[in-house]
């Protein structure tokens, strides 16, 4: 052989190769797209915090499990708004309204909403106010009014179920055609040479892979099969299996057998990235288990947060408890504890308002919440879920440190998988962090949340059936 590939960096920096590439590569600046966002390197990351120990997982049997048995569970409805045509308003002919198609959670923000956009909000609240509608009065006319027939309704079409697995392959569609348009296009019947390896790690580091699990992907394609003819679909086989590597280590049921009661499951992360959703699923899921549950609506700070977890809590027979906006939330978590201990409820799921991890004072209330709840339980928050919101990109990976450090996470929940082409980033997360990943959501639906499984995800990520 010849010929061989030049490593990332070796393109990256102009050598040969670079056997020393550091960890994290030039290329995986974060993109936040929040206004007020640091990068990384901006990120004052508070020097008193020491960093909290990553509390092992138990090897206890899971109440949370990876779905193994078919999945009954409804379709959900695309949470992707159809794009309309154009409308001539000149030739508006009815008044019929168009009902956008909601989701069935109570949710306020659409999915698309940015971490930035959620935390404006939540340090502003804007409240807005409805202009009431102006009637037009109708246009007198002397030409007889024609009667326009009415068009039959349609048939209702018979939705089809979807198993898991469908819904997490159309979930992460745009994440797997980003990378399976670009394999097709450079392994096109020709023979493997290094160029094409050049190409397709471009791919799976623009995919958000990391450099590692990219140069992993690449070297194993490379061995032994340079000037044999590789097909798309080998190409995906080895993708899938390299991605499955490093996935399955951190693909960890949630285990709440901590022999406490309550188990306290505490809920962190960046605005708008599905914290309070995540607990209202959750809570369905140990419902259905038989677990009694109680919500804190610690997100104080926004009003439609505790609302929200209310509707949650009355969905689910879970007793909220929630306080005025504004008010102190490590006040409430507090209170929460001691009504959730005399109740010995099964789990507490605390929610908190979401907060940039580079702002320092928002950090340090996050920490006051959980001293005040480990003056009821030294142990406690058992849990510490950090909900990332996968459209966030590479500023996940920063989240997770800072997070990691400030709360002690001990798992994450990477939700909005299905609204980024970007997916791979949990790959990223989990070969820098090794946290365990509990669940992945695909959706804004109550059925959209699911144990995370390396296999599924690997499959689906590469396209494979
Ligand atoms: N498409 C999609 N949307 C999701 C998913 N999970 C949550 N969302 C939506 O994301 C938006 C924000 O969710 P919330 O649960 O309010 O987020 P939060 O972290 O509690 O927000 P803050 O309280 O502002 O920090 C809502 O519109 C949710 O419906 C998901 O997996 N996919």
């Amino acid at each position: 052989m010849s010929e061989k590939k030049r490593g990332f960096f070796g393109r990256l920096f102009g050598g040969k190769d670079a056997p020393d590439a550091p960890e994290t590569p030039a290329v995986e600046a974060p993109e936040d797209t929040s206004p007020d966002a640091e990068t990384p390197d901006d990120t004052p990351t508070p020097v008193e915090m020491e960093v909290a120990p990553v509390a092992a997982m138990g090897s206890e049997p899971s109440v949370l499990s990876a779905q193994t048995g078919p999945d009954l569970s409804p379709q959900i409805a695309p949470t992707v708004p159809p794009v309309l045509p154009e409308v001539d308003i000149s030739a508006d002919l009815g008044t019929d309204k168009i009902e956008p198609d909601l989701p069935d959670a109570p949710f306020e923000s659409s999915s698309d909403e940015t971490a930035a956009e959620k935390a404006s909000e939540v340090q502003e609240p804007v409240e807005t106010v409805e202009e009431p509608a102006e009637i037009e009065p109708e246009a007198e006319t002397s030409a007889p009014t024609v009667p326009i027939a009415a068009t039959p309704a349609p048939a209702p079409v018979e939705e089809e179920k979807l198993s898991w697995f469908q819904r997490l392959k159309k979930g992460l569609s745009r994440s797997s055609s980003a990378l399976t348009d670009g394999i097709s296009s450079i392994f096109t019947k020709r023979k493997l040479d290094a160029a094409m390896l050049e190409e397709l790690e471009d791919i799976l580091i623009q995919a958000d892979l990391g450099v590692d699990t990219a140069m992993a992907i690449t070297e194993r394609l490379s061995d032994g099969r340079y000037d044999k003819e590789i097909s798309p679909e080998e190409v995906r086989e080895i993708l899938s299996e390299e991605v499955e590597k490093v996935l399955a280590s951190v693909a960890e049921p949630l285990d709440l057998n901590s022999g406490k009661k309550p188990h306290v499951v505490l809920m962190v992360g960046v605005n708008g990235t599905g914290k309070t959703t995540t607990i209202g699923k959750l809570s369905k899921k140990l419902r259905e288990e038989g677990k009694t549950v109680m919500l804190a609506a610690g997100d104080t700070f926004r009003a439609a947060a505790v609302e929200q977890l209310k509707i949650w809590g009355e969905r689910t027979g879970a007793e909220v408890i929630a306080r005025d906006t504004g008010a102190d939330a490590a006040g409430l978590a507090f209170d929460a504890m001691k009504e959730a201990t005399e109740k010995q409820v099964d789990v507490l799921l605390i929610d908190t308002a979401g907060r940039l991890q580079n702002k320092a004072e928002l950090m340090d209330e996050l920490e006051k919440v959980i001293r005040v709840i480990k003056k009821h339980d030294p142990d406690a928050p058992h849990t510490c879920l950090l909900t990332l919101d996968a459209t966030t990109g590479q500023n996940a990976l920063n989240q997770v440190e800072i997070f990691g450090k400030v709360a002690g996470v001990t798992g994450l929940v990477m939700t909005k998988l299905d609204g980024t082409a970007r997916g791979g980033i949990l790959v990223a997360i989990a070969a820098k962090h090794g946290l365990p990943v509990h669940f992945i959501g695909v959706g804004e639906g109550v059925e959209d949340l699911e144990p995370f499984s390396a296999k599924d995800f690997s499959s689906a990520i590469a396209g494979l059936a």
